[in-house]
Order: C-alpha cells, then structure tokens, then sequence
C-alpha cells in the first residue's frame, strides 16, 4: 500500500510566532504527551523528511487539512467512533509515513529529469502522498483568476454545515446525490475532530512557549549568547559535531535579541556581531554554504528568515491539476477517491488543483494518470498560467516548457484552440515534454527544440509569451536540498544574465499590436532578487515598449521595489513572490508584463544582430554581453523585422542553397515562384522529434532538417520565415 505524508492544506500561514519557530524537531521526542503533541501542532510548517527522527509522526497536524476532508469516509467513521481523535491522527501519520512506491512514480512521472530548477519536478520526485482533508471542490472546471481573500480564506471557507458544505463542492452540478452520500460520512467526524484538534494545538503551543521559555532562561533576561572568545565548538564549532538542539536554541534566542535590541542585546554587543552567529548557526544547522544562508536570509526580517528556513525542511503538499481537456475535477476526484485517495481542493483560487492527503495507491500510475486527467504539479506551477491567461484562438510561446506542466495547463485554458510552440532547449527534457503533451492531449501544441535566445528570429508576433525562466532553485530547497551548498555567486551572476536576455527575447517574440493578448509573463522558482526584480527592472530599462501590469492575483507578497540599496520602478510592486513559509507552497516569482509599442530599432537585446558588442549593464553595473545592433534591422510589432527587406534575403538564401547543390538558381526560379508553398513547408521551425497536430486535427508541421545553430546563422532568412509559419 502506497501511502504518504500528512500535509498542511495549501494557504496563508498562521502569523509568525513562537509556535512556529520554536519546534525542535531535531530533537529525540520526550516521552511526555506534551511533546509529542507539540510536534503535532507544529506540523504548521509540515514535515521535516531529511531529518525525521524515529518515532517522530510525521506530518500529524489536522488543524488545517481535516476539515472538509474527501476520501474514504471508513476510515473517519471510524475515528469518529473511537472518540480518540488525537491518538488516531497521530497513530495514522505514522502509520502513513510509508512512501509511494518509487519505481512505480519514477515508472510514470519521469518526463522532467533533472529538474533542479523546475517547480514540477514534484511529479518526478514524488515520493509518497499525504493524508489529510478537504474542503470546498470548485464550482466549475473553468479557471479564472480570483482574489486575495479567497486565496487567504481557502482555510476559513470551510464551514461546518452539512450542507454548505456539500453545495460548495458540488454547487456546478445538478446531480448532488452521490456526492451527498459521500461526503455526508465525513462531515460530522471530521468537524468534531478538527475542533478538538485545533484546541489541542492551541494547548501545545503555549505549552511549547513556556517549556521554550524556561529552558533558554529568557524570559526576563539577556541571554548569553555570543561567545567571549571564538571558540564555540559547544555548539556549531568545528571541534566536536555540532549540537543540533543548543544550535537551534541559540537560534532562537538570537532571534528574540534581534527583535528587541535595546533591551535583549548584551552590553557591548553589536547587532552586526548577532547577525554573523545566527548566519553561522544556519549554516550549521540546516546546512547552507555561508553565501547562500546570508542571501537568503537577507530576504527578510530575522523571524520570517527563521520560518522560511524551517519551511524549507519540509516537503510541499502533493498537488495535482485536473486536465480540463478529458475530465473536470469533480469526476476525477471521485474516480481517485474510489481508489483510495484522500484529497480536497487545493483552495478556492484554483478550480483545477486538488490537493492530495493520502493515497493508497500510486499517484503516478492510476488509469487516471495514465489516461491524461491530471499532472502531478506543484500549487505555485499553476501560478503562472493563472497570470498569462491564454484566451482560446491565441497564439502563444511557452519559451522553456519542458517537462510541460504550463504548457498543458495552457492548452487547456485555450481549449485545445489556437497555437502554441512549446520550447525547450534541452531535447532529453523536451522528449519529457511531448510525453506530457500527448498523456493530456493537447493538440494545439507545436514542441520545438531552440535555444529561447534565439526567439523571435525563430517565429515571432505572439499574442503572448510565458517565460518561465532557469533559475537557481531556491524557492524549491525543499525538493532539491543540493542547492543548499551547489550554488555559487558565479550562479548569481550567470543565471541572471541569461534570465535578462531570455525576458528580452521574450519582449520581442510579442505581438505589441495583439487585439486580445500583448503580455509576457516571467516567472521563476527562485526567491532571490537578482534573478527576479533585477531581472525585471533590466528588461523595463532595456525595453520602455513594456510596462509591468497587475498579475490578478491580489494574493502572494508584493514584489522588492527596494533592497539593499538598490531602488526598482514602483511598478515592480505589481509582480508577486511567493514563500513556502507564507503560503505553503514553493518559493516563487511571478510578473507580467503589457508590450505597448514595437521594440525600437536601436534596441539591444538577445535576439537582435549578430555583433560582439559588450556594454555596461546600466541596471546592476555588471557587464552585459548582449549583442549590439547592426542596426539594419527595422522595428515592427515582432520586434524589428520587414517583409521586403527579408523577402531579399530569403530568395538570396535560397539560390545560395541551390548553388550548394550544383542548382543553377535561374532555372528553379520560376518553380519556386509558382509553388509558394515550397520554402515556407521547408522553413517551419525545427520540431524536435514529432509534431503535434494542430486545433484542426489534420495539420502536420513539416520537421526541417535545420538544427537550432543554424537559425542564427540565416537569421535574415529566419526572419522571413517565422511570418510563413505564422500565418499557417
Ligand atoms: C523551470 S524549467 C521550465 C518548467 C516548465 N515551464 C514547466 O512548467 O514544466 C526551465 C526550463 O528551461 C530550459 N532552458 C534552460 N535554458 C534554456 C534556453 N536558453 N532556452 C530554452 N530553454 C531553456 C530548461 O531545459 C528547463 O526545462
């Protein structure tokens, strides 16, 4: 029996306190009860699987994921029955602690391989499945965006009621009846154990404050924590192993010092000397290189700091999207609650996720799965997609889709309408990607393997264009720990100059004059503000034919238009960040923009010549690469192409060509002229491996024979052949 881990429905955290920073769960559990119920309620930031003690119950707090539960009603019944909810819970966390079975998952869910800086690679790495509740299924398999307060009261919307409950799961269908029943079994069980969890968790906390209190001796005092000397090998020194609970408590209290300084601080102390011991405690205590802990803790206040480090030791909810294209929600989760899922909707502000609690089967391989109903996929991942609003009949780019959970997504949203090139410049992750696009069945989808630099030379005048960019990972710790200590300021620096000149590919690969579209959306899953809002004020400097627009989605914290000395456009407020400590997702960035006016002819940016130019980056100071304009090229709503102007080339590459194959040239040329059709079904974009057919069904695009490095080369002939393949 596959099982998993117990997760914390998806949604704003409690407020940061002393409950949420004070859990030792490095620590041997006590045989008292009040420990291990404390380690119950401190489930708020979910599991720590890394260091997971033995005995520990992994992943216990109901508070937030029993409500509205949706699953087996036997086994609430059952609980119900027994009275002892609490000993339930924490007997059957533990007892669901089993993971997944691996081969199974890895079997199905391989498509995305390395996935280092993919918020997806949920669907690869899964491991286990967790167990918990449900409250309110969606009204309706059409996604739209919603605001702020759904988002934040997707806890609070559950509601005790029998039968608002049942309306808010079903309330999109007449036929309520086997709902009813299935739900009805739960209802009653699960809001009574909710209440009594929530009281017990209410208990631990304070009992975890007081018990916190006493032993560091803080209440009251300045505690001691900076070492007279340098040596502290008591605690995270070098001489002996570290000591994982007087690291954590000094953690702690350096924390409340830097909180209140004046009164906390020893005599003498700097708050730079407070600031160095928590970074070093960090470090050894979670296992971060020194550069990143001081990055990543520079992001917020000391206390959030703490909580974000701490959310990083958990996995995230297992979340799957719904594919609208061969089922709706509300079909395929009875279908896997049939199977043995215990799952509820993922929150309000999606009418596609569900989020799973616990299973008995592997996720990654039901009829479901196997069928295309759903795609294992990150909470965050859905953000993106939310925000680009892809409107049926579109055309749109997705310029790093592999291993496709956007692309997907966004075939879905546009119906199976329109057009959209999926691309990758990994071909192993984009054979992921076509994978994917087949299991769901998107058939408006063209898979093509370019470097995204080379966007728009490749095709053009997209009527919207996600850039959902490579990035350091660290708003994925969770999944990918080796990130902790893998990345370097050399990462800092590369990553957000190919970041920069990806968004400005991006930018131009858009169709400013677009009557339903115009909009780019940069997303990443890293939190760090030189691959996000540097990233985003480089573009807006580089590129004043765009401006930043609101992402609609008035949940997730505000973007930096400050920091650390460095001032960004007001504007840069629009863009959104999301935290795993926040929101109990993955650590993610997500901005949109609105293409005003066609890209100057004097622009530089990725796509534009082929010089050697190198020029001062105005943004950050950092030299910048990017290739100068030879200025030949004009600007139009693709971003500096002309049709007679590249007509010249194309019938120049052409006769060239044919002179490389011993053709005299003058004697195909009235050929040429009467078939149209020829060079334009030679000079659609590469395709990497197959073709996916096109809304009508019937169309095939041709693969050519190009290999992306020749596109930079015939950029000229290039430029006329994305206007072919558009217009197809
Ligand atoms: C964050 S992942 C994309 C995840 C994908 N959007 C999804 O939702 O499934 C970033 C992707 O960018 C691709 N990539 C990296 N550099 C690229 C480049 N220069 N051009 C195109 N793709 C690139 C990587 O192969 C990787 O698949």
């Amino acid at each position: 029996m596959g099982v998993g881990r117990r997760m914390k429905k998806q949604g704003p955290p409690p407020p940061l306190d002393e409950s949420l920073v004070t859990k030792k769960r490095k620590v041997p559990l006590p045989e008292n009860g009040v420990a291990k119920k404390r380690r119950t309620s401190g489930e708020e930031l979910g599991t720590r699987p890394t260091k997971a003690l033995a005995g520990k119950p992994a992943n216990s707090g109901l508070k937030h994921s029993t409500k509205g539960s949706f699953g087996n009603g036997k086994k609430r019944q059952a609980d119900k029955k027994n009275g002892s909810v609490k000993e339930n819970a924490v007997g059957n966390a533990r007892a669901r602690t089993t993971p997944v079975s691996k081969e199974v998952l890895d079997g199905e869910v391989s498509e995305d391989e390395d996935g280092v800086d993919d918020p997806d690679i949920m669907e690869d790495e899964l491991e286990g499945v967790a167990v918990g509740g449900l409250d309110a299924l969606g009204s309706s398999d059409d996604e739209d965006l919603v605001g702020a307060d759904e988002f934040l009261d997707s806890d609070s919307d559950v509601v005790d009621s029998d039968t608002e409950m049942r309306r808010g799961m079903w309330s999109d269908e007449d036929d309520e009846d086997a709902e009813e029943k299935l739900t009805a079994a739960n209802i009653v069980g699960l809001s009574g154990r909710l209440d009594a969890q929530t009281a017990q968790d209410d208990l631990n906390a304070q009992a975890e404050l007081e018990e916190d209190a006493m032993r560091t001796n803080i209440a009251g005092d300045r505690p001691k924590i900076l070492a007279d000397s340098d040596d502290d090998s008591e605690a995270g020194g070098t001489k002996l192993a570290p000591d994982l609970q007087l690291l954590r408590t000094r953690i702690t209290d350096t924390i409340r010092v830097l909180d209140d300084f004046a009164k906390l601080a020893e005599e003498g102390r700097s708050r730079a000397e407070y600031t160095a011991q928590i970074l070093k405690d960090i470090c050894a205590y979670y296992g971060y290189s020194p550069f990143l802990a001081e990055k990543l803790y520079n992001l917020f206040p000391p206390r959030e700091a703490f909580a974000f480090f701490e959310a990083n030791e958990s996995l995230r909810p297992v979340v799957l999207r719904t594919n609208t294209l061969r089922t709706h929600r509300r079909q395929l989760a009875q279908a896997l609650i049939n199977r043995g899922v215990t799952l509820e909707p993922v929150g309000k502000w999606s009418k596609v996720g569900l989020q799973v609690f616990e299973s008995q089967v592997p996720l990654g391989a039901t009829p479901e799965y196997l069928a295309g109903h759903y795609i294992l996929q990150a909470a965050s991942s859905f953000l993106p997609v939310m925000v680009l609003a892809p409107q049926e009949h579109e055309r749109v780019l997705d310029m790093a889709a592999a291993p496709g959970g956007k692309t997907t997504h966004i075939a879905a949203l546009m119906k199976n309408t329109g057009c959209i090139f999926a691309n990758d410049a990994n071909k192993n992750r984009a054979k992921g990607l076509i994978g994917n696009i087949h299991r769901l069945g998107a058939k408006n989808t063209i898979v093509c393997n370019y470097d995204a630099l080379e966007f728009p030379k490749v095709i053009g005048g997209f009527d919207r264009v996600l850039l959902d960019a490579p990035c350091s990972g660290t708003g994925v710790i969770a999944k990918d720990a080796s990130v902790k200590t893998n990345k370097t300021e050399k990462d800092f620096m590369r990553l957000p100059h190919l970041q920069k000149q990806l968004l400005l590919a991006a930018i131009d690969s858009v169709d400013h004059a677009s009557k339903t579209g115009g909009y780019i959306v940069y997303s990443t899953c890293s939190v760090t503000v030189e691959e996000n809002e540097q990233v985003v004020q480089y573009a807006l400097n580089k590129r004043p034919n765009v401006k930043l627009v609101s992402t609609g989605l008035t949940f997730g914290k505000e973007g930096f238009t400050s920091y650390m000395g460095k001032t960004f456009h007001p504007s840069l407020k629009e863009t959104r960040r999301y935290y795993p400590h926040a929101y109990n997702v993955d650590g993610f960035f997500v901005s949109k923009f609105k293409k005003v006016g066609p890209t100057a002819a004097n622009a530089t940016g990725a796509h534009v010549g082929a010089g050697d130019g190198v020029k001062a980056d105005a943004a950050d100071g950092k030299v910048d690469h990017t290739p100068v304009t030879d200025g030949e090229e004009q600007a139009d709503d693709f971003g500096g192409f002309d049709d007679e102007e590249d007509q010249v080339y194309i019938e120049r590459a052409r006769k060239t060509s044919l002179r490389r194959k011993g053709t005299d040239p003058k004697s195909r040329k009235s050929s040429a002229k009467t078939n149209g059709t020829t060079d334009k079904a030679r000079d659609v974009p590469k395709v990497t491996e197959e073709t996916v057919a096109t809304s009508n069904g019937d169309a095939k695009a041709d693969a050519t024979e190009k290999s992306p490095k020749t596109v930079h080369a015939s950029k000229k002939k290039e430029a006329g052949l994305k206007k072919s393949v558009a217009r197809r």
